[in-house]
């Protein structure tokens, strides 16, 4: 087993019926990386999100997360923030958290204090009463609070102010800076993000367009938006 390697896909396809959402995705994610997984609506990153947290079988190819095919042994030793998804709107925010707590097993009340502070969350405000972004950053909170080496982040600022997605993700970026934590994100909001990331993909159509460093990338003069254009446009 490869422990500088935490997601590596070989020749992944994915099916619905007719319809092909993924073909040949070959690519890995080193370890203490922020990858961003960076495409058009209905490109496949939901769906390929769905293979590495195990819920979903490709059709061909192999997928390896932290060392294992994905299910329920990886599942366990992730985060995972779905593209949709609520919590219980019937608790407050302290009771949420005291469940979730409770819950995993990894579960780090240290780090949930400092991102509950981070991202000013009222914990005594009822989820039924909050705003999209405020739940959203709850949700947020809830991945990031765990202990797990692979956070699995699926649209994670759809809602979040612009000022909470900069202190996120700077945070994210200070995290992995001397951990091997490794995040895979995906996103819209590039502007915003690519300072963060570490290496982005492109997929579009079900397919990798590219793979890039943004070190690399902005050596050269470029941004992840003009690269996105460049794939996209
Ligand atoms: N369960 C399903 N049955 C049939 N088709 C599906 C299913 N899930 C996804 N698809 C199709 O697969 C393609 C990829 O969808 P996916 O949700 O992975 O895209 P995405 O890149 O996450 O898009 P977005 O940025 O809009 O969230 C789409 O054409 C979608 O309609």
């Amino acid at each position: 087993m490869d422990h500088t390697i935490t997601i590596q896909c070989t020749a992944v396809e994915m099916s619905f019926k007719k319809k092909k959402a993924l073909h040949n995705v070959t690519f890995a994610a080193k370890s203490g990386s922020i990858v961003g997984l960076l495409g058009p609506n209905g490109a496949g990153k939901s769906t390929l999100m769905r293979i590495l947290i195990g819920i979903l079988e490709p059709t061909a190819g192999t997928v390896e997360v932290l060392g294992r095919k994905p299910g329920v042994e990886t599942l366990g030793q992730l985060s995972f923030l779905p593209d949709r998804g609520h919590l219980p709107n019937w608790l407050t925010a302290d009771q949420w958290l005291g469940y979730a707590a409770g819950i995993y097993p990894d579960w780090d009340i240290a780090l949930e204090r400092e991102w509950v502070r981070k991202q000013e969350v009222d914990r005594s405000t009822s989820i039924g009463t909050m705003s999209r972004g405020q739940e959203a950053r709850l949700q947020l909170l809830t991945c990031l609070s765990r202990r797990t080496k692979l956070v699995i982040l699926d649209e994670p600022f759809t809602g979040v102010d612009l000022l909470s997605r900069e202190r996120i993700s700077s945070a994210i970026a200070e995290e992995t800076a001397d951990g091997d934590r490794t995040f895979l994100i995906a996103t819209h909001d590039i502007r915003e993000m690519e300072s963060m990331f570490d290496r982005i993909i492109l997929i579009g159509d079900g397919t990798i367009k590219g793979v890039y460093d943004t070190e690399k990338l902005r050596d050269d003069g470029r941004s992840v938006e003009s690269c996105y254009r460049e794939v996209f446009a």
